[in-house]
């Protein structure tokens, strides 16, 4: 066996087969998340806010056995038995590398993402490297773990940020060269520059230092804005071998904000899958290859939504097996968000019984209530709170200077409240998550952190069949 490589629109084997990945992103793990690991705000406060609150050494401790728990021989089996043949394993830059010691290898970041890629290669499970966040943080929302929303920031603006991301991407190259389970490297997740053309400068430059130490192993370009604008890429393609693109394709349709339900109209149809071609209209141009390396709806819970749960999540099931329909067509490779959560948009997720989501139950209903998650968040309950705020923007600020980037995809009435609870009340709520974990030894962190373990987690039968029907029937096709 050799490595994949990219081959025109297509990622093939050692024998020029055709291989389509399928499968989703171990998101809230090594680069955790709010909605996902279930906390407010980004993961560097709660790190400090916990060692803050029960010391170093205890916190460390929590931390890494949650990294233990939550992917482990039975998650690679399981994902395995669904059909599913990859694994996109987002990172945080900081287990590699300290900002106060940088340039310096933390030899303990390969620790588990060693460990899970093993795993999966066991199982017959690729995996694609995914540097979710990078020094200095290179888009404007929390998974990029920098706590602040400027698109134009330090990431783009300061160079040594992105010499840093160059030497890291230089340091794993050189550990994974060689390594077959490895499907490719994803160099940057969502770049968000509002310039449009240094991510190209930098993914030259990323592109030849990754290539000096590690010719073979495929790389994977995430486009402009969210990965879903190539529109100013030009001909960078010529300067790059072995290389796919990706888009990421989440519709609104699969979320709480959709303009309508979701009855699979004809109208609604063509708008899916218009917004999926204009992303890869540069690739198809071209005859490049297309990766999907995150799409999919999020879920409604029932102690949140009630008696609604049900029917609404019967619309998003049908927002995806429509996507799913469109990808099959083009024999797209693709991997959903995500492999596991606390239950809003997982493939397994935790159990509402389980000593995580019992302790921080009501914290998590006041977080939802004030939907300080940006993702997927219902404003219903505190809208009242910010539409004072986004009526004041409006009268005072004209018409030509509203459209700050990432307008269009940010709308000024989503970016006011948006920005006020995603980072401004959410920072208010660090230390009162931190205050949970007051008093408890080794035994009953080591149980929190179990919360995650797949034994102890629940699965989302509907999705999951959903996927194993899809991968099947592509094998098949
Ligand atoms: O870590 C992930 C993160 O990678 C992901 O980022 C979001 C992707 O979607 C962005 O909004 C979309 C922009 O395009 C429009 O057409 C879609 O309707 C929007 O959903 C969003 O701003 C990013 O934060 O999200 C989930 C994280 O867990």
């Amino acid at each position: 066996m050799s490595l994949l490589k990219i081959s025109g629109t297509k990622i093939v084997d050692e024998k020029g087969e055709e291989v389509i990945l399928r499968g989703a992103g171990l998101g809230g793990w090594m680069n955790m998340e709010n909605f996902i690991s279930g906390y407010p705000g980004c993961e560097y406060q709660i790190r400090a806010a916990l060692a803050e609150t029960i010391g170093t050494e205890k916190s460390e401790f929590f931390f890494d056995k949650f990294l233990e728990y939550f992917f482990q021989e039975s998650d690679a089996k399981f994902f395995s038995s669904l059909g599913l043949n990859c694994i996109r394993l987002p990172f945080n830059y900081r287990h590699f590398e300290d900002d106060m010691n940088p340039r310096v290898l933390k030899q303990s970041g390969f620790k588990h993402l060693d460990r899970v890629i093993d795993l999966c290669a066991q199982y017959n499970i690729y995996t694609i490297l995914d540097l979710h966040t990078a020094p200095g943080g290179q888009n404007t929302d929390w998974h990029s773990d920098h706590g602040g929303h400027i698109a134009n920031c330090k990431f783009w603006n300061h160079k040594d940020f992105q010499d840093r991301t160059i030497w890291l991407w230089e340091e794993l190259a050189a550990h994974y060269k060689g390594n077959k389970w490895i499907a490719g490297y994803n160099p940057l997740n969502e770049p968000t520059d509002p310039y449009h053309i240094r991510v190209i400068a930098f993914y030259d430059r990323v592109y030849t230092a990754i290539r000096a130490v590690d010719s073979e192993h495929a790389i994977f370009f995430d486009g402009n804005t969210f990965a879903s604008d190539f529109s100013h890429f030009g001909n960078s393609h010529k300067k790059w071998e072995n290389t796919a693109y990706s888009i990421h394709d989440y519709s609104t349709f699969g979320f709480p904000a959709a303009p309508e339900d979701y009855i699979g109209a004809e109208s609604q149809q063509r708008r899916l899958r218009r917004s999926y071609e204009k992303k890869r209209e540069w690739m198809d141009a071209r005859g490049l290859c297309v990766w999907n390396g995150e799409w999919g709806p999020v879920y409604a819970r029932q102690q949140y939504e009630g008696e609604a749960t049900e029917k609404i999540n019967e619309i998003r099931y049908h927002v995806l097996k429509d996507q799913l329909s469109i990808y099959n067509k083009d024999r797209l490779s693709w991997s959903i968000w995500l492999y596991k959560d606390i239950g809003f948009q997982g493939m397994v997720y935790v159990s509402t019984k389980s000593a995580y989501m019992t302790k921080f139950a009501e914290f998590l209903a006041k977080k939802h209530r004030l939907a300080v998650d940006a993702w997927g968040a219902d404003i219903s309950a505190v809208q009242h709170v910010y539409q004072p705020l986004t009526n004041h923007v409006l009268e005072e600020i004209s018409e030509q200077f509203r459209d700050l980037y990432p307008a269009p995809v940010w709308k000024l009435s989503d970016r006011v409240g948006r920005l006020a609870r995603n980072i401004l009340v959410a920072e208010f709520l660090v230390k009162e998550w931190a205050a949970h974990f007051v008093g408890m030894d080794e035994t009953q962190l080591d149980e929190l952190a179990k919360s995650f373990l797949y034994e102890e987690c629940e699965k989302r039968e509907g999705l999951n069949k959903i996927l194993t029907d899809n991968a099947t029937l592509v094998k098949e096709g």
